[in-house]
């Protein structure tokens, strides 16, 4: 074969490369509105069965020279692509995406503002126990500016015999507290029935690891309208994790705070495994505040400062840590609380990290 034959055919392969990209961008178009159709009606992407109908069809009709195997693996690539781009596509069209909405979602409760210019520090105890212990710890953080309190009144433990929190006479002292000393109170709940009282009560509701995928407490934490923090599932994906918060703006409410607090992996040195990069992810996917709880994701008091460095340095709206007046009492999660000067030294160092800043100057306090 001369080498003019072979630039004559690969004239034609180009004109041949041509259609093909234009049958295949033409494809993509069907493809696209059948996983819209699809995602309005709620049916999975990935159709294994009709996959095999048409790669049956294919190979009945394939007359080579590609070998069946070959037509197979060439249009499994091309379903693929098609699963890919329809996957991108409903990502677009999710409200917490960061392609709906570019800018920060700011959330102010008391002036506060989580997801703003400066990270925030959430802190309290793990349950509210009683009136002077949570007081005690509120104490703390006017004087050292803090203006975020968090509170478990209701505790979803692993154990039915472990410590179920004080209920609504929990959510009281927070809310007394919380006026007495002019800060954002956060507390977990646990049954969609409770919101609407609780709301009453707490300024966020924090909706819980173990409750990432209940539904129907997302959609009525999405009618009430309320700020939401919610929690990374102990074995969620981001994807669902990304879900789970869509549920809540889906409802109507655009109030939610994203908090990655672990997952549970293989490794037994921490009670779960710090999933630093969901940091980042979450904040290019989303336009949501996504904090990082030290404590429960790490279990281990000297881990939390380093931790909450990381949390920082990879760019989080703030860290959640948990803060007892005397955590060899507490009635819950006794082994990773710190104590007053305990956390009082990770302020202080976080400070002089330079990766977190005074919330109040000490002069407006
Ligand atoms: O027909 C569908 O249901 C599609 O979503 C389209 C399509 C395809 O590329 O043809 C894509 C993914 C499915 O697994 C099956 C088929």
């Amino acid at each position: 074969m001369s080498q003019d034959q072979v630039e004559i055919l690969r004239k034609q392969v180009d004109e041949i490369n041509l259609q093909i990209l234009e049958l295949m961008n033409k494809r993509a178009g069907l493809v696209q509105e059948i996983g819209q159709e699809k995602l309005k009606q709620g049916i999975n992407r990935f159709d294994p069965e009709r996959e095999r109908e048409m790669l049956n069809l294919l190979v009945e009709n394939n007359n080579g020279p590609f070998t069946d195997d070959t037509v197979r693996h060439l249009f499994k690539q091309i379903f693929q692509a098609s699963l890919d781009l329809q996957k991108s596509d409903n990502k677009k069209v999710l409200l917490v995406s960061r392609k709906k909405k570019a800018e920060d979602t700011v959330i102010t409760i008391k002036g506060v503002e989580f997801g703003g210019t400066s990270p925030i520090l959430i802190s309290g105890p793990c349950s509210v126990e009683s009136y002077e212990q949570v007081r005690e710890v509120a104490e703390n953080h006017v004087k050292r500016g803090l203006r975020t309190l968090r509170g478990g009144a209701y505790k979803p433990r692993t154990s039915p015999y472990d410590f179920q929190g004080l209920g609504v006479e929990g959510l009281e002292i927070l809310k007394r507290i919380g006026d007495e000393f002019n800060l954002v109170t956060i507390s977990e709940i646990v049954t969609p029935s409770d919101l609407e009282l609780a709301a009453k009560y707490v300024d966020v509701i924090q909706i819980g690891a173990r409750n990432m995928q209940n539904f129907e407490l997302l959609k009525a934490a999405g009618r009430l309208g309320h700020p939401v923090l919610l929690k990374r599932g102990l074995a969620a994906t981001i994807e669902e994790f990304i879900y789970a918060a869509e549920y809540i703006l889906s409802e109507g409410n655009s109030q939610v705070m994203l908090c990655e607090r672990g997952i549970r992996t293989y490794e037994k040195a921490t009670r779960n495994t710090l999933d630093i990069s969901a940091v980042p992810l979450l904040k290019q996917e989303t336009h949501l505040p996504v904090f990082v709880d030290v404590t429960h994701s790490t279990g281990r008091r000297d881990l939390l400062l380093p931790c909450a460095k990381a949390g920082l340095a990879v760019g989080s709206d703030g860290i959640m840590v948990e803060v007892h007046p005397d955590p060899d009492v507490a009635l819950s999660d006794a082994k990773q609380q710190l104590n007053i000067p305990q956390f009082n030294k990770m302020v202080d160092d976080l400070l002089a990290s330079g990766l977190y800043k005074q919330e109040i100057p000490v002069a407006a306090r």
